[in-house]
């Protein structure tokens, strides 16, 4: 048996264990995450429970570290915003130098650069990605240059978006986010076949030009208090679609995060931050 630690942080809820393994070998099923055991430990309720587990690598590519993430049942994302601040924040809390204030960290997105500005984490998220094929999604490209279409699953009829913030988004704009059947609706969207690497679903209600709200359904999670890529990318297609500002305030479940696309051009700017929630060692 082996005994591995980790430490648990949130950024606005969306959960997650960090288990470090810059400085020592991590056993194989950590590393290659073997499904069980992944899901086995972010179980609510059974598990430590999280929305899943992020491990801190040695680079590979000329960055200071590598994020390898898991959600919680078992599959690999691409990039998770929100994980990335609780990687940066465990970082800043485990480190004994305070100067360092820049870091890029390496994910299966490529290359995140990340700045520390007064206490906040600001994430250079990258450009959002309109590609229908590097999605993926097959909705067909509107006037305005976003993959968009209607998606019709229990009798409703969706006008869908969709986005890549280096990991797959579809938004729906409503009227309200009140009452929506998010158990229901959720599941079928996020294995929609136009999704054919599924999708992360964004039903989003805009309040003005400078705020929005959403409710999320996460591939490969279910339901979660927020979604830092999922801010991104329902501001670059609402932008684009002219209906908001190129700064906004989003508003999750779990809290707010203030995201920039300056002149809608380039990167998407995340500002936020994460929070320490306890350590804890467990056995495999
Ligand atoms: N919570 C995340 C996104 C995590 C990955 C997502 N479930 C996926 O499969 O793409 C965020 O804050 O961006």
């Amino acid at each position: 048996m082996t005994l591995i630690g980790f430490k648990k942080y949130h950024g606005l809820g969306n959960d997650f264990i960090i288990i470090d393994g810059r400085f020592s070998l991590l056993p194989s099923s950590i590393v290659s995450a073997e499904k069980h055991l992944v899901i086995s430990l972010c179980k609510r309720h059974y598990g430590i429970g999280c929305d899943g587990i992020i491990l801190i690598l040695p680079p590979v590519a000329g960055g200071d570290f590598r994020m390898k993430i898991f959600n919680s049942d078992g599959s690999e994302p691409e990039m998770c915003g929100n994980g990335i601040r609780c990687l940066i924040r465990y970082i800043l809390d485990d480190s004994e130098d305070d100067f360092v204030d820049s870091f890029i960290v390496e994910t299966l997105a490529g290359k995140i650069q990340i700045n520390i500005e007064e206490g906040n984490i600001k994430v250079d998220m990258g450009s959002p990605i309109f590609a229908p094929e590097k999605i993926p999604t097959t909705l067909p490209i509107n006037e305005r240059g976003i993959p968009q279409g209607r998606i019709t699953i229990l009798d409703q009829d969706f006008l869908v978006s969709a986005c890549s913030m280096g990991n797959p988004h579809a938004i729906i704009e409503v009227p309200t986010i009140k009452n929506i059947p998010l158990y229901e609706w959720g599941q079928k969207l996020e294995t929609h076949p136009v999704f054919p690497k599924y999708t992360n679903v964004h039903f989003v209600q805009v309040k003005s030009r400078s705020e929005i709200e959403i409710l999320i359904w996460e591939r490969g999670c279910g339901p979660t208090l927020a979604c830092g890529t999922g801010a991104c990318a329902c501001l670059a297609v609402l932008a684009k679609l002219g209906k908001c500002n190129d700064l906004i305030l989003v508003k999750l479940p779990g809290g707010e995060l203030e995201i920039n696309w300056p002149k809608m051009k380039g990167s998407i700017f995340m500002i936020g931050d994460a929070k320490y929630v306890y350590s804890g060692s467990f056995n495999i």
